[in-house]
């Protein structure tokens, strides 16, 4: 058991969350000329945890950045095709990608707290960023409600003013996840998010991943077969056809078939360990 389930347990449930699924159809992804994923069609499921798996390069994070906009911050950088999240269509000229990216909250490889913010001011750093006007209690109901949602509250309610970077690798990718929910958002993005930490801060975040479930639509690149087994209800296999040649989505299934009777050869081959 994680040391914050307690947190979880008293998290007030926000009602007015929805999490939402995501549509995505015929999406390739360039990088300027060159196009690293190809031709991706897939459902996310809502309220649910959602793993990407494949080889090094066949563009797991290119393909989790569409996902909420991101790519295109890369300059060059260009989707074709659709991304839909509760109807709405994420590149139609008329979203705004700052929404998008307030909607769609992502969480990195490496734990990123603003180093010279404290605790709380990180859990506030997002809202403030969208312009949000909170008053005191206003401000400290949202630290209280995210850093619980993230189970950190217990460990740090007692040095909320203290530097964020004062804190273990494990608690610091704790208080990212508490920043990005903070504002609220659908969907959870993370691009292997316990790849910079030790054995116990990976378990953790694999059981707050496991409960935010219920709040989230989540999606999880991850290198470790043993976590996507252990944190998803659905996998989607990625691959390369070749040096050179895009990244395309082999196939999407329930977890537990992925990882017992998947339906092609190559994801067989890559989940046994035979490449990759
Ligand atoms: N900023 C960029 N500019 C140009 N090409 C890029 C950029 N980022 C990634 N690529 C290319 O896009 C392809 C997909 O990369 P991506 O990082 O998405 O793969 P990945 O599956 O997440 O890999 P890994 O598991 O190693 O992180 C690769 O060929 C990569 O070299």
């Amino acid at each position: 058991m994680s040391a914050g389930t307690d947190d979880r347990a008293s998290f007030e449930r926000n009602t007015d969350l929805m999490a939402k699924s995501i549509d995505v159809s015929d999406l390739n992804i360039f990088y300027g000329s060159f196009l690293a994923v190809e031709g991706v069609n897939m459902t996310i499921p809502a309220r649910s945890v959602t793993a990407l798996i494949g080889p090094s390069g066949c563009g797991k994070s290119t393909f989790l950045r569409t996902l909420n906009r991101m790519h295109e911050v890369i300059p060059g950088a260009r989707v074709e095709g659709k991304v839909v999240v509760d109807g709405n269509s994420l590149y139609d000229p008329t979203i705004d990608p700052v929404e998008v990216r307030r909607q769609v909250g992502m969480v990195f490889q490496r734990p990123n707290p603003f180093p010279t913010m404290s605790i709380a001011d990180n859990v506030l750093a997002g809202l403030r960023l969208n312009n949000k006007k909170l008053k005191k209690s206003e401000a400290e109901d949202v630290v209280e409600r995210s850093l619980k949602g993230a189970n950190l509250w217990n460990e740090v309610k007692d040095r909320l003013g203290k530097p964020g970077m004062g804190l273990s690798g494990g608690q610091q990718q704790r208080l990212c996840i508490a920043r990005a929910i903070a504002v609220r958002p659908q969907v959870l993005l993370m691009d292997e998010p316990c790849s910079a930490l030790d054995p116990i801060s990976t378990s953790a975040i694999e059981d707050l991943i496991h409960e935010l479930r219920t709040d989230y639509t989540i999606v999880i690149v991850t290198h470790n077969m043993q976590q996507a087994a252990r944190v998803s209800e659905d996998t989607a296999f990625f691959n390369l056809a070749g040096a050179g040649k895009p990244g395309r989505l082999i196939e999407m299934s329930p977890t537990k078939k992925i990882f017992s009777n998947p339906d092609e050869e190559a994801t067989e081959a890559y989940i046994s360990g035979r490449f990759g």
